[in-house]
């Protein structure tokens, strides 16, 4: 049953949202977060409570996020200071100004406004906050309801500050009252300043307070489904497509996927590094979007669905003119339009799938929302569907209709993405437009033409903060299935976003052995916040169907990972082996798996920063690069071979000393980056500094055993570890990894000068006896003199695993860290 949701109430619990952020006091917040690390008495005050596995009810859960959700809120507020470092000041004049419901709603004038936008937290103030003046007294955080070329729709709250969220208790401010004895005044300026945008937090925290409307609300609060699915309640497929499902995917994707047709409410699927979560995703689809009841039920008793009869081609082709009228005559992709006729958005070049051909049995067609924290993450399954398509019924490789939403879709999957979708139909309806003026017919204004792209579309691709956005609170029915990628890596708030306006089914797929939420407030982090509502349902015991067969890892990288984090469950896939021997794998010291004591190395922390440096892991990593590729060329690209560091001073160091050995720019031959910038990603070679070396302090974030699992399992066929055993071993993952390395004979210890260890002497004495058998270079192919560097070379060309812009989540810089 979808909800209907209650907008009113949104708006309800949006006013208390804006309420309490905009009555805070910037500088007490500044103050605040400088002394926060010793000040826990400050945390019981705030009615801090640990994320629990279980919820009693609403209250419970509503007591627990919301406090930590506000938290959050907090340190995005000091982080957009931090990142501001050259404060901007505008100036506006005040045109109108008017309470209502405890708001004062401001129109400021002014002449340039800037990067500020819809939803943006402002800073307003009667002076400039500079370090070297004094203190300024008149000033209130506002919000950007509305932004005009010349002028800003503001909304502030200056009735009081709630400091405690859990007590509602509105202290009077000084500085507040100041501001609201001046801001009703006509042609008077106030600076502002933006600080961060609300958007995403604002829509996690409706998405939170609507849980209670939710219909499946109490399988969210105590993690547990009092419904068992039975048989009559379960979906079938087609013979053809289930016999295409089962000879595609492995026993572990099968069961994933049968989960999913038994209609239970929510299936969680665990995807360990390589084992098929986006093909896994990609059959669900195909299943789910051609399932039909096993059984209906009529007036009392169960019978087999009645088929209607199948229409012949023109008869579709006319069903189609009606469905999407737009479609015809001037679309310009009617030239490409197969001959058995188009029934969906699919890109124009590339691809060779054709589009769905509807038979007019499928009654019970579903519609579904996929969504992902991140944009790359998103456009990764995007492309694939675009790539592969799914079946249909008669096992038929199609491309559904789809469209994906949101900012800064990958230039590959621009053939889907709303803006273009949107244009393509503009330009329709400008032929249409002269008959339809003729008959007294007006425009529809964009709002309009995106939500009947949306009620078209079978699949909706979006981020989950997206998903919370005015486009989908319009539509007309809600979604039947939501499918959340990349589940593990989002706040439980976040997850809440897609599902808060109703649906049948959830799947949410991830690994909470790999790295989570990024969660910006040490508070919240503390109190439990970054853990997904993944993580938490299994840790309360909800059943998990988890991948284990992988295809990514030669099994020597995959044996440590599997142990340590998959309880041993994880299996290789029918080739991996052979897939991913190399020719370098005859000499020990290249891999698949090692582990390098640079025993000498020492660790600093550049002053100001909270991250970390070994300068010696760096002549060493370069060193072993710079062997590697001046034998083996083909590894001199940045698609096959990565450098991985937890710390993003490190990865800068490396960027700047690659620069200033070889004289170019690291970016088109080595992909170098932090773990969290890493995950979901793989490389034929991945090079792992680790960076602490020290025997008394602690190693940091690198004892984040999700970090260590991440940094581990981005190699197709070697994992070359470097780090120091000493300081390493204190923690049990690392002290277990060490313990295998050495077990396995592949532990080397380093001593200096570093380049002793890639002489023609050294590496023969590491030299397999069976060697891998070569495919490119025989055994004394290698260049022994060649150590020399020969960059610059032929640039490879842009990948399709590149980063591309998105950072939600990615590329930690290790200010956390201790
Ligand atoms: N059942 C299968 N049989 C053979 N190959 C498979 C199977 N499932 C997945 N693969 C292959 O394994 C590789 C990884 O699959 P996929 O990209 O779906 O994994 P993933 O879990 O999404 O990866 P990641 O760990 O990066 O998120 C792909 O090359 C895919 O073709």
């Amino acid at each position: 049953m979808a909800i209907d949701r209650n907008l009113i109430e949104e708006e309800g619990c949006l006013h208390r949202f804006y309420k309490i952020v905009l009555g805070w006091d910037y500088i007490r917040l500044l103050k605040e977060s400088s002394k926060q690390s010793k000040n826990t008495a400050n945390e019981t005050d705030l009615g801090l409570k640990q994320v629990k596995d279980t919820y009693k009810d609403v209250d419970d859960y509503l007591a627990t996020f919301e406090p930590l959700l506000f938290e959050e809120v907090k340190a995005q507020i000091i982080q957009g200071k931090d990142e501001d470092e050259e404060t901007e000041w505008k100036m506006g004049i005040v045109v109108q100004c008017h309470e209502t419901d405890g708001f004062h709603l401001l129109e400021l004038f002014g002449e340039e406004w800037g990067s500020v936008s819809q939803n943006d937290l402002l800073l307003l103030s009667k002076e400039k906050f500079e370090d070297d003046k004094k203190r300024p007294t008149t000033y209130a955080f506002a919000l950007v309801e509305h932004r005009l070329h010349d002028k800003l729709r503001l909304r502030l709250h200056l009735d009081g500050e709630i400091k405690r969220v859990n007590t509602n208790e509105a202290t009077t401010s000084k500085t507040l009252l100041k501001v609201r004895s001046r801001i009703t005044e006509q042609k008077i300026s106030w600076y502002i300043m933006k600080i961060c945008s609300l958007s995403t937090i604002a829509r996690e925290y409706v998405a939170m307070r609507s849980i209670s409307f939710l219909p499946y609300k109490d399988l969210i609060l105590k993690a547990a489904d009092s419904i068992h699915n039975s048989e009559d309640q379960a979906w079938k497929i087609s013979k053809p497509l289930m016999e295409y499902i089962q000879t595609n995917h492995n026993p572990t994707q099968l069961e994933a996927i049968r989960a999913g047709l038994s209609r239970r409410k929510f299936v969680l699927i665990q995807g360990p590094p390589g084992t098929g979560k986006t093909q896994t995703i990609l059959g669900l689809l195909s299943a789910i979007l051609h399932a039909t009841p096993a059984r209906i039920h009529t007036k009392g008793k169960i019978s087999d669905i009645k088929h209607g009869p199948d229409l012949d081609i023109e008869q579709k082709k006319i069903q189609w003119a009606k469905a999407s009228p737009w479609l015809t005559g001037i679309n310009p992709r009617d030239a490409k339009m197969p001959k058995d006729g188009d029934d969906g958005f699919f890109p124009t070049t590339g691809n060779e799938l054709k589009p769905e051909v509807v038979n007019s049995s499928r009654k019970y067609r579903v519609r579904v929302l996929v969504c992902a924290p991140s944009n790359s993450a998103l456009d990764e399954i995007v492309l694939r569907l675009l790539s592969t398509g799914i079946r249909d019924e008669n096992d038929r490789s199609y491309t559904p209709k789809i469209v994906r939403i949101g900012l800064k879709a990958h230039h590959s999957i621009q053939a889907v993405s709303m803006d273009y979708l949107v244009e393509q139909k503009l330009a329709g309806m400008d032929f249409q437009t002269a008959d339809k003026q003729k008959q007294g017919g007006g425009a529809r204004d964009k709002d309009t033409i995106r939500a009947s792209i949306m009620d078209e579309s079978a699949i909706v691709f979006s981020t989950l903060s997206f998903s919370g956005s005015s486009l989908f609170t319009k539509l007309a029915r809600s979604f039947d299935i939501v499918v959340i990628d990349e589940a593990a890596q989002a706040v439980e708030p976040a997850t809440l976003v897609p599902l808060a306006s109703g649906c049948k089914q959830v799947f949410l797929v991830g690994d909470p052995v790999q790295l989570p939420a990024t969660v910006i407030s040490p508070v919240a982090e503390k109190f439990g916040y970054s853990m997904s509502l993944f993580k938490r349902f299994q840790k309360a015991g909800y059943p998990v169907q988890m991948l284990k067969t992988q295809y990514r890892m030669h099994p020597e990288i995959r044996s440590f990972p599997s142990k340590e984090f998959y309880d041993g469950e994880l299996e290789d896939g029918l080739d991996v082996k052979d897939r991913t021997k190399r020719v370098w794998h005859k000499y020990r010291c290249f891999g698949p798996f090692c582990f390098f004591d640079i025993h000498e190395g020492k660790e600093t922390q550049p002053s100001g920063s909270g991250s970390w440096e070994n300068v010696d892991e760096v002549d060493f990593v370069l060193l072993m690069y710079q062997k590697l590729v001046s034998s083996y060329p083909e590894l001199k690209s940045s698609s096959r071979l990565a450098i991985i560091s937890p710390y993003s001073y490190q990865v800068k160091l490396f960027r700047a000393k690659f620069k200033e050995n070889f004289g170019v720019d690291s970016e088109k031959v080595v992909d170098i980056n932090t773990v969290d910038g890493f995950q979901g990603r793989e490389k034929d070679v991945a090079i792992f500094s680790c960076v602490r070396a020290n025997k008394e302090r602690g190693i940091g974030f690198v004892a984040d055993y999700r970090r260590m699992n991440v940094g581990i399992t981005r190699a197709r066929a070697s994992i070359l570890v470097v780090g120091s055993v000493d300081a390493l071993r204190k923690d049990v993952h690392w002290k277990n990894l060490i313990t295998s390395a050495e077990e396995r004979n592949c532990l080397f210890k380093v001593s200096k000068p570093y380049v002793d260890f890639f002489s023609d002497k050294s590496l023969a004495s590491m030299a397999v006896e069976e060697a891998a058998a070569p495919d490119r270079l025989g055994p004394d192919d290698m260049d022994h003199d060649a150590l020399g560097y020969d960059l610059p070379m032929e640039a490879d060309q842009p990948l399709p695993d590149d980063d591309y812009g998105d950072d939600v989540g990615g590329g930690d810089d290790g200010i956390m860290d201790d």
